[in-house]
């Protein structure tokens, strides 16, 4: 089995009541998600709210959860600003402080050539020599798709091993570990599919949703391991009834997962960053809610 699998909960930013980055947090978390038997972590992407986050804060980030984690679990640090130059000195900046890979994903906004998006990426890339890089495909949200011509590119380039594959066909994690070579890494992005995605030939997930319920990510990894499939179906039956609950608040999911994390262990993340909206007082029913979903599938799986 490669050093790559299984659950990699995405880290939530957190801050302190002001709203600066709280590194005793970032500690803290890091230690509890350990605890909770993650296989990796992944620091810095969308949960991590970096596209609000300065060069700086990003740094200080990764350096707290490496502290923590250095030798207990993989960690991969999204390293990806939308310029090349920042791009690439967090990039050099995680490469220094030993994490197992870093990610990216395209440059947004404008609209490039595939020449320019294997450039910036390559370019990242040139600036971590010794790490793996995963390219980061979530075409939803960086209205850039990785199509196959633009994977092959990439594969030129023997340090990128993965991808971290977030569109909604599951068959694009097929594609991409059929076309990636036997050492190539997939992982599956969407939550709601994740059991569909580890069946079809995902190594393991990253997800924005395994830090407020890994346990249930973790146990239904193992009923995909153990060909459990109908335990591994219902498991992801659960996740999915507390995903769309979770994301039925008018409050960003990421605020609502802080909320439920401090509610249920006693960890406060603080809130999101503008724009992101945080949680509303009419809120607290979808946040009671989850926390009893979230509750009752434990107690009924793990
Ligand atoms: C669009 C998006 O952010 N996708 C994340 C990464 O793949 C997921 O992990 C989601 O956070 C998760 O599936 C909840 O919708
Ligand atoms: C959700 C996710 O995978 C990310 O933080 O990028």
């Amino acid at each position: 089995m490669s050093k790559f699998h299984g659950i990699a909960p995405a880290f939530y930013a957190c801050y302190d009541k002001n709203g600066e980055i709280n590194p005793d947090m970032v500690r803290k978390f890091t230690k509890h998600l350990i605890k909770k038997g993650v296989h990796g972590l992944y620091v810095g992407g969308s949960s991590g709210e970096c596209i609000y986050q300065s060069v700086e804060e990003r740094k200080i980030v990764l350096e707290n959860v490496m502290e923590e984690a250095r030798g207990k679990l993989y960690v991969i640090a999204h390293v990806a600003c939308n310029n090349t130059k920042d791009s690439m000195e967090l990039a050099k900046h995680a490469e220094s402080l030993g994490v197992d890979a870093i990610a990216s994903i395209p440059p947004i906004y404008f609209k490039l050539p595939e020449h320019a998006i294997a450039k910036y990426w390559n370019d990242i890339s040139s600036a971590a020599p010794k790490t793996p890089f995963i390219i980061y495909n979530i075409p939803q949200l960086a209205g850039v798709s990785l199509t196959m011509s633009l994977f092959n590119e990439m594969l030129k380039n023997p340090m990128v091993q993965g991808v971290k594959n977030s569109s909604m066909p599951v068959q694009d994690i097929q594609m991409f570990k059929m076309y990636g070579g036997s050492e190539f890494t997939v992982f599956n992005g969407p939550d709601e599919q994740f059991v569909s995605g580890r069946l079809i030939g995902a190594d393991g997930g990253i997800g924005g949703t395994y830090a407020v319920m890994s346990e249930l990510f973790i146990k239904a990894d193992l009923f995909v391991n153990n060909g459990e499939n109908e335990k591994a179906r219902d498991i992801q039956t659960d996740i999915d009834r507390i995903i769309y609950k979770m994301c039925s608040a008018k409050g960003n999911l990421y605020a609502v997962m802080k909320e439920i994390i401090k509610r249920r262990e006693g960890l406060d993340l603080g809130s999101v960053r503008l724009p992101l909206a945080p949680l509303y007082p009419e809120d607290e029913s979808v946040v009671v809610e989850a926390i009893e979903l979230i509750d009752n599938a434990i107690s009924k799986w793990v």
